[in-house]
């Protein structure tokens, strides 16, 4: 997979070289591609806002840059197109779901915004070639979308085969196929502090020991996320269980 990042942060970006996504990188699984937006202004200062349309407060990235970086990025002419991701509070929300299909994707680009956003005309624009996804990853406010590209780019690279080493573990995440949030999980010492590993998890009996995983999902769930609970449809063993 081919990811390109916008930014007039790049430095903001140096994290993608670290742990699984750098190894990832550093293996070829993935080709990531940094970009100052600022690389494709042309005045004195390197201007990549203007004043908002309309009036209202601070300032609007301007389409220009945009226009010119995508263009040298993904040509128009190009063999091919990237799937466009804008990191936006307005966009559909980011989701498991959502990285799977990401990471079924060859190439991804990312714009992050900053300011009050970007253009509106730039996703317009992008759209006339390519698929564009405005995409939030939460109902919170951030200051660009730098950190929502981090948290993106994660998600979906470590979906991608060869990147974590024990693709099993895929299955029992929080938010994965059986809807139910993860279990809590324990290691050595057995005693620690006055708080114990649940003797179930020492008995070394497998089905039992799974069903108490089971249980423990659906009590954090329903604990947690009533809303997921909802969803998964599935039947709780009993409401005390569930609530207790
Ligand atoms: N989920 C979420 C995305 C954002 C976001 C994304 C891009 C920009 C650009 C300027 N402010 C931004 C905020 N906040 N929260």
């Amino acid at each position: 997979m081919r990811l390109d990042v916008f930014s007039i942060f790049p430095e903001y970006l140096a994290a993608l070289d670290l742990s699984l996504v750098g190894k990832a990188a550093k293996s070829g699984l993935l080709d990531v591609r940094v970009h100052d937006l600022r690389d494709w202004t042309h005045d004195r200062h390197r201007t990549v806002d203007d004043t908002p349309s309309g009036g209202g407060a601070g300032m609007v990235m301007k389409p220009e840059p945009w226009g010119e970086a995508l263009d040298a990025v993904a040509p128009v002419d190009g063999p091919a197109q990237p799937r466009l991701i804008v990191p936006t509070p307005a966009g559909r929300p980011f989701s498991q779901e959502l990285a799977y299909e990401l990471a079924a994707e060859p190439w991804l680009a990312f714009a992050c915004g900053r300011y009050e956003g970007i253009d509106a005309r730039v996703a317009e624009y992008a759209g006339e070639r390519m698929r564009v996804d405005e995409v939030s990853i939460g109902d919170y406010v951030l200051n660009g979308g730098e950190v929502a590209v981090l948290v993106m780019v994660e998600a979906v690279a470590r979906l991608l085969p060869g990147v974590i080493g024990n693709p099993e573990s895929l299955a029992e995440e929080s938010h994965s196929g059986d809807g139910l949030l993860e279990y809590p999980v324990y290691t050595k010492p057995t005693s620690w502090r006055g708080h114990d590993v649940p003797d179930v998890l020492l008995s070394g009996n497998h089905a039992l020991i799974a069903q108490w995983r089971h249980d423990q999902a659906v009590r954090r769930t329903a604990e947690r996320r009533p809303d997921l609970l909802a969803a998964w449809g599935g039947v709780v063993a009993g409401k005390d269980d569930a609530a207790a």
